[in-house]
C-alpha cells in the first residue's frame, strides 16, 4: 500500500506549515490536508506559503480538499450550497493553481450539507453543476475530484457508497471517483466489503481511522487490514491516507506502521 498521512488530523502539535516537514521527519513521502487556510479565496502570499511548506519538506501533496465552509461550525462543503456559486468558482480557480504548483491531482469536493428552507432538488441541481464545473477545471491539469461519503454530520447527505456514485454518474465527468473512506463508511453503516468488492474500480482514493473513536488502526474493531488487502487484490493502487485523530501524540499513535512502510512512491 502506498501511504499518506493527513496533515490537518495528524501532526497538529505543530502548525499547519510545519506540518510537511514533521510528516518527512516521521518518514513520509506524501501528505494530504483539509483546505488550509481560513478563507475560500486566499491571498497569493497565502498561497505561496503553504506551497513552499510542502516544497520545502520533499514530500508530494496527494490529496486537497476544496474550500468546505466553516468546517469547526458543521459545515460539509461548498458544492450544493445555493449563494456560494461565485465562491466555489474562485475557490476552485485557487485549487488548480495550488494543482499546478505542487502536483497534486486529487481534490476532495465535499457536497455540502442540506440546508433549512432549500429544496434538496435544487441544492442537488446545483451540485451536480459544480462538480461538472470543479471536473472540467482539473482536468486541464489532468487532476480528479474526489466525492466523499461523510459521517458525523447530520445534513449532510451522502453517507454511502451508493449515494456518492449516483451523484457521479449524474455529472458524468470521466474524471470523478468515489473517496472510500473506510472510517465513515462503516459508521453510517454501509456494507463496506460489499462496496469493495462491486467498486474498487470507481474508488479514486482511500481513507483510513478505527471505528469507534476516529482513531489510528487498532483502537477500535474495523477489519482494515483486511480490507486494504481486499482492495488491493482487487487492483487498487491508489494512496491510502491516514486521516484519524490520534488517540494520545501523533508519534506514539504512527507505532502500528513500521517507518520503513511510510514512504511512497507515486502510483503509475
Ligand atoms: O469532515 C470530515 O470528517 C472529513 O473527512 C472531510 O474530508
Amino acid at each position: 500500500m502506498r501511504y499518506a498521512v493527513n496533515c490537518s488530523l495528524l501532526f497538529t502539535e505543530v502548525p499547519l506549515l510545519e506540518r510537511p516537514a514533521a510528516a518527512a521527519d516521521a518518514g513520509f513521502t506524501a501528505v494530504e490536508f483539509w483546505w488550509p487556510f481560513a478563507t475560500s479565496v486566499p491571498s497569493d502570499a497565502e498561497v505561496d506559503r503553504f506551497v513552499t511548506a510542502v516544497g520545502d519538506a520533499g514530500v508530494q501533496l496527494v490529496g486537497l480538499n476544496v474550500a468546505a465552509g466553516d468546517m469547526p461550525a458543521g459545515d460539509r462543503g461548498l458544492v450544493s450550497w445555493p449563494g456560494r456559486e461565485t465562491e466555489f468558482a474562485d475557490t476552485v480557480a485557487v485549487i488548480v493553481g495550488i494543482g499546478e504548483r505542487t502536483g497534486c491531482r486529487a481534490f476532495n469536493a465535499l457536497y455540502g450539507n442540506r440546508l433549512d428552507g432549500v429544496d434538496p432538488q435544487a441544492q442537488d441541481d446545483l451540485g451536480a453543476a459544480n462538480l461538472a464545473l470543479v471536473a472540467e477545471a482539473v482536468a486541464a491539469i489532468d487532476g480528479t475530484v474526489l466525492l466523499e461519503p461523510v459521517s458525523g454530520a447530520p445534513a449532510y447527505p451522502l453517507c454511502t457508497a451508493a449515494d456518492v456514485l449516483a451523484v457521479l454518474d449524474r455529472v458524468g465527468a470521466p474524471n470523478t471517483g468515489l473517496l472510500a473512506d473506510l472510517y465513515h463508511l462503516a459508521v453510517n453503516g454501509d456494507d463496506v466489503d460489499a462496496v469493495l468488492a462491486a467498486h474498487a474500480d470507481r474508488i479514486a482514493h482511500v481513507q483510513v481511522a478505527d471505528a469507534p473513536g476516529r482513531g489510528e488502526p487498532g483502537t477500535g474493531e474495523l477489519p482494515l487490514a483486511r480490507q486494504l488487502d481486499a482492495l488491493a487484490d482487487r487492483g487498487y493502487a491508489g494512496w491510502v491516507a491516514l486521516e484519524y485523530k490520534p488517540a494520545t501524540t501523533t508519534t506514539e499513535g504512527l507505532a502500528w506502521l513500521p517507518r520503513e512502510q511510510r514512504a511512497a512512491v507515486q502510483p503509475a
